[in-house]
């Protein structure tokens, strides 16, 4: 199977292109801003899977650049997906619980209700709805704070504070899956392969590690395995203003993708171990 990826540089699509076996485009190839140019590169290139890793994912500065990041995650994942429709190939599209509200503590599933409570989760929701409406063959993996060795994400962030500091307030009314993002690079490929064969099988799907922890819960993990000996203080979502709201509960029902493409809720705990080693040795 020819896969080609939207992002080269990101945390997903640095695992797609580990994986092996597929071409990535980095913004200088195909900016997103520019959705035809991402239409026109599908065409040219004409492979036989399409999976986007590329998107505005600074959640904060989404706020004050709306426009932008719903051109980027929002017109630039539709024009992909009719592309993809008129060639007759499957479009993976990674979204996120930020488009969920976040009330009550159920875990999210697929058909559930949206309603994002910023920018970047509103432009999100447009991507997922842009691909929906395009009438091919496709599939939405929403998946939760994604760590790696790579980019930038939270993991890397308390490594950096919890050296220099010796506590960390950090928010523990937000609960949520850390993702590593080489399990969802695995399961983009996985949901590919198949919907090449089984098209009938492409909606929506989570896609989220396990256990589901607080961040302030996930800052102690991080720091304990890091050796690291930041104090960290519970505190609430109130007590650390950003300029976008945040979901409380970011739980994801994960049970319809391990029915039907028999992907298992990855162990955030194991990972975390190899994305520390691979950070590590790179500083060395
Ligand atoms: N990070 C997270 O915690 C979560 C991410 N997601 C979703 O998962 C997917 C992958 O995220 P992740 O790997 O973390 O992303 P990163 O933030 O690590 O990387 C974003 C990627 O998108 C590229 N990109 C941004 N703007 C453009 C543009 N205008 N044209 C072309 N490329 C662009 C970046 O390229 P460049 O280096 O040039 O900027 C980079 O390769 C996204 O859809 C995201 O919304 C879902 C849940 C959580
Ligand atoms: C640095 C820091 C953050 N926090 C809080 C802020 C926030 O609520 C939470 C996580 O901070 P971040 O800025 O890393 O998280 P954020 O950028 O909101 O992460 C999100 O990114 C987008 C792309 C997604 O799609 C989401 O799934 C999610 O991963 O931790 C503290 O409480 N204390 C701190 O010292």
């Amino acid at each position: 199977m020819t896969v080609l990826v939207f992002g080269r540089t990101g945390q997903v699509a640095r695992e797609l292109a580990r994986a092996g076996g597929v071409t990535c485009l980095d913004r200088a190839a195909a900016d997103l801003a520019d959705p035809q140019a991402c239409a026109a590169a599908i065409r040219a290139i004409r492979p036989q899977a399409v999976i986007n890793a590329a998107a505005w994912t600074a959640v904060d500065a989404a706020e004050d650049h709306e426009e932008l990041a719903t051109t980027i995650n929002g017109a630039a994942p539709g024009a992909m997906a009719g592309a993809c429709a008129d060639l007759g190939i499957p479009l993976v599209h990674i979204s996120t619980d930020y488009v969920f509200a976040g009330n009550g503590t159920a875990p999210w599933r697929p058909t559930d209700p949206t309603g994002p409570l910023g920018a970047y989760g509103r432009s999100k929701l447009a991507g997922e709805r842009a691909v929906a409406a395009a009438g091919g063959t496709w599939a939405v993996l929403r998946t939760s704070w994604v760590v790696s060795a790579h980019g930038s994400n939270f993991v890397k962030t308390m490594l950096r504070l919890g050296r220099e500091r010796d506590e960390l307030r950090v928010v523990a009314d937000q609960i949520g899956g850390p993702t590593p993002a080489r399990d969802i690079a695995a399961a983009c490929l996985k949901i590919a392969e198949t919907l090449r064969v089984e098209p009938d099988k492409g909606g929506i799907y989570h896609f989220a590690g396990a256990p589901d922890v607080s961040w302030a819960d996930f800052a102690r993990a991080i720091f304990a395995q890091a050796g690291i000996a930041c104090r960290v203080t519970d505190i609430p979502s109130a007590d650390y203003p950003t300029p976008a709201r945040r979901p409380l509960n970011s739980r994801l029902d994960c049970s319809r993708t391990e029915a039907v493409f028999g992907l298992k809720r990855p162990d955030w705990r194991a990972s975390l171990r190899d994305i520390l080693t691979e950070i590590e040795e790179a500083r060395t």
